[in-house]
């Protein structure tokens, strides 16, 4: 028996010495042939990883140092990367590189747990335009015009529950809990506000399923045996995919029998709308799960962070001309509150300052020539959105938080921006939910701001790097009248 164990841990033990000195090989430039230069971290294994986890500003100025350049090869994560730096990289890379239709990157486990006919997992380029064009049906202006009552009833109800909370226990309290479940709401009504049956099912299953479906994201590595959140997280995709066939099967037979109740919602438009593809039902799973997922962490940590700048960090010139705005404004009507110009400066800046998608990664299918050099396929592109966010040459003291940079600019001034400006990525990968987060996450910041102050507390942001960026701020919440 303990001959047995032995030869297990020596075997264990050879194949760690092994990984390790494939990594320090791999990661120390000796298989660079690409005439890019080394990042000066090129670290075994974790390379820059610690300066990708400090956020965008830091690793802006590691990039900075290495003098004007393109591209620069890293190993971040443990992965050899070719790093895009000047804008025209991250154009030809976004938009043009022959790997900028194939799927975005992502660890193994994920297609698991997204499903393997998502539009993040899928590497056919041909089927991710046809479920983009398909999916892009459920996030129309009339669709959110149809949910917009909806979000923005939700939101004055998280928020006054964030003022009861600090009224009863007179401490700061956490954002965090109120963003994130209104995150999620918003995208159900999206898809499934046609229907409040549907709505209450799914939205009462948050806690339940959804949390633990998507904590499976977070685990890399526990054998599925031992019944860590990836396990757990597959048995929650489960039962949710078997809700939502369920509300499939529902809609499609009340669509026979011409029930008039059919409203237009994003599900319905996917289900019957006239888009000409025909999408299976496990494409329709899969990408609804996609859609939870990258709408949802992302516009929780701006959320998050846009309460953080306003409360820790924005100037009292500035606050006053956010409420001033707010004041007169009603917030009822989605035009005028898309509209609001100094609404729109905070959040370009929010997103610029802290975009919760740091970075994405493509991954070449063919050797290229990329700017006068030779990159091998197989070669993994890294486009480091947040960073690119804070090069001195486009925004001037990139560091400091002012909305003024996105003030009353005129459309030349802001053509600067393209391909520096990326909070929600480019080309075909693009954000496919753009336009409800901006809508939801205005509808947030304004309710919370035309009826209640939002107070700095003695207690600092948490600062999160990864997964998603995010500042988790604990703040007072008091009705502005009482206050
Ligand atoms: C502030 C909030 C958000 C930010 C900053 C954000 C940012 C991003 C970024 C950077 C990408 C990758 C782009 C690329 O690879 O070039 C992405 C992809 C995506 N986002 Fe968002 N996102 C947000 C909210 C949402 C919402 C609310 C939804 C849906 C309801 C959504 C759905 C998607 C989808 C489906 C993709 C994958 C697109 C594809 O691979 O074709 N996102 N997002």
């Amino acid at each position: 028996m303990l001959h047995t164990f032995s030869i297990i841990g020596l075997t264990a033990a050879a194949a760690a010495v092994g990984i390790i000195v494939h990594a320090i090989f791999k990661s120390t430039g000796m298989s660079r042939k690409n005439g890019f230069p080394n990042s000066p971290w090129n670290w075994p294994i974790i390379g820059q990883t610690l300066w990708f986890l400090q956020g965008p500003p830091k690793f802006y100025d590691m990039l900075a140092s290495r003098g004007p350049t393109d591209a620069i090869n890293s190993t971040s994560f443990g992965l050899d990367q070719l790093m895009m730096v000047s804008p025209e990289a991250m154009k030809w890379a976004g938009m043009k590189g022959p790997g900028s239709a194939l799927r975005s990157l992502l660890p193994p486990r994920w297609d698991r747990v997204l499903g393997a006919n998502s539009l993040m997992t899928t590497d056919n380029a041909h089927k991710h335009k046809r479920l983009r064009h398909a999916f892009g049906l459920s996030i129309t202006k009339d669709v959110l015009g149809r949910c917009f009552p909806y979000i923005r009833q939700n939101a004055q109800t998280l928020i006054n529950e964030l003022a009861v909370e600090t009224q009863n226990t007179n401490k700061p309290v956490e954002v965090y809990a109120a963003s994130t479940r209104f995150a999620f709401n918003a995208i159900i009504f999206l898809i499934f506000g046609s229907r409040s049956k549907d709505v209450e099912v799914l939205q009462g299953s948050f806690e339940t399923l959804f949390t633990t479906w998507l904590a499976g994201l977070g685990d890399y590595f526990v054998p599925e045996f031992m019944n860590g959140p990836f396990a757990k997280s597959m048995v929650a995709r489960k039962e949710i995919v078997d809700i939502l066939s369920g509300i499939m099967e529902e809609r499609r037979e009340g669509f026979a029998a011409d029930d008039d109740t059919q409203e237009p919602d994003g599900l319905n438009n996917i289900l019957f709308g006239n888009s000409g593809e025909t999408l299976t039902d496990d494409e329709i799973l899969d990408n609804i799960l996609v859609l939870v997922f990258a709408g949802h962490d992302t516009s929780t940590a701006t959320m998050c962070s846009s309460i953080h700048f306003w409360a820790n960090v924005m100037s009292q010139e500035e606050k006053d001309l956010l409420n001033d705005e707010i004041e007169r404004a009603d917030g009822s009507n989605m035009a005028e509150l898309l509209a609001l110009p100094v609404l729109d400066a905070f959040l370009k800046e929010v997103l610029r300052m802290a975009t919760p998608a740091t970075g994405m990664f493509r991954k070449l299918n063919q050797d290229v020539e990329f700017l006068g050099h030779h990159v091998p396929a197989g070669t993994v592109l890294t486009l480091p959105f947040g960073t690119l966010m804070h090069n001195p040459d486009v925004f001037e003291d990139p560091h400091t938080f002012t909305i003024h940079r996105f003030l009353n600019k005129s459309a030349q001034d802001l053509k600067k921006h393209a391909y520096n400006y990326l909070p929600f990525g480019l080309g075909p990968h693009q954000c496919l939910g753009m336009n409800l987060a901006r809508l939801e996450i205005k509808i947030f910041i304004f309710e919370l701001l035309k009826s209640y102050a939002v107070v700095k507390s003695n207690m600092p942001s948490e600062f999160v790097g990864f997964p998603a960026l995010i500042f988790k701020p604990k703040v007072k919440v008091f009705p502005v009248n009482e206050y």
